[in-house]
């Protein structure tokens, strides 16, 4: 059986300031797929995934998104769907400050922040099951302006599901939780994502983050995804140590790998 296609870039490019910084891209995410995107700082993978809530347009090459064409269709109608967190939304991550936990939560039906009309008793049901899932109850009734950074990413992650988005865009999750924190989320994540057909995309730089409900790993360097596949391919001493041009050990417990470099 073929399987629906959900993301695809295709010979993607991006051109600033006379520099390439995507040279090409090609990688297709199709319904049930689950990938992590890893690779080195400055690789392009925040410019590349940014392109879907279009905070960056290709320069060349074509962008789809549940099959339709950016720039050929009203994407506003394409990002209702789409859940994504990144450090890169820092702007709007201010206009939050003053909200409170559930607020903000809600707020992701609309993906808006202060309008509040049209909900129902069941968005309360769901944005309280999301705090709960996301380990939040406890920052009920402080503002977000008052939330450690681990802590508004989490809030943030949480407000991304409240809609059931059709693709999650998760990048770099995991920065600045603690070890306890950050187990707790991958576990809220993997708990998730087991269950259901829709994709996600996560981008880290922590193999061990690769929880096993993760299916797919792609790699970027220097503006190009240099392999892509299954995880149990990518995944592999051999491959890791060519992408970081260092010796690589790794181990994999219960479905889930574990790295070190060996100097
Ligand atoms: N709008 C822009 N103007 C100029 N340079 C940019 C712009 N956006 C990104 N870059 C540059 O493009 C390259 C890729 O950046 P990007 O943030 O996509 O990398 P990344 O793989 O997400 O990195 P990291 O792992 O550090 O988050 C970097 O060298 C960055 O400085």
């Amino acid at each position: 059986m073929e399987k629906r296609e959900v993301l695809a870039f295709d010979n993607i490019t991006f051109r600033r300031d006379g520099r390439e910084i995507l040279r090409g891209v090609d990688w297709t995410i199709n319904e049930g797929e689950k990938w992590v995107l890893l690779g080195l700082n400055g690789s392009g993978k925040s410019t590349l995934l940014g392109m879907v809530p279009v905070f960056t347009h290709p320069t060349s090459g074509e962008l789809r998104v549940f099959k339709k064409t950016f720039g050929k269709y009203p994407w506003e109608k394409i990002k209702s769907k789409v859940g994504f967190v990144s450090s890169t939304m820092y702007s709007f991550y201010n206009t939050l400050n003053y909200y409170s936990l559930e607020e903000i939560v809600i707020s992701g039906k609309y993906s808006t922040i202060g309008i509040y009309q049209d909900l129902e008793t069941e968005d309360y049901i769901i944005a309280r099951q999301l705090i709960k899932d996301f380990n939040l109850e406890y920052l009920k009734d402080g503002t977000f302006l008052n939330q450690s950074q681990g802590e508004q990413r989490r809030t943030l992650i949480a407000r991304a599901f409240m809609n059931n988005p059709e693709l999650m865009i998760l990048d770099e999750p995991c920065a600045s939780l603690d070890l306890k924190s950050r187990e707790y989320l991958l576990k809220t994540l993997n708990d998730k994502y087991e269950k259901t057909n829709k994709p996600l995309v996560y981008v880290t730089h922590s193999i061990e983050e690769i929880f096993p409900a993760i299916s797919h790993v792609a790699i970027m360097e220097s503006g190009k995804i240099i392999y892509k596949g299954r995880k149990e391919e990518i995944i592999s001493e051999d491959i890791l140590s060519e992408v970081y041009n260092c010796k690589i050990k790794l181990n994999w417990e219960n479905n889930r790998p574990w790295s070190r470099i060996i100097w």
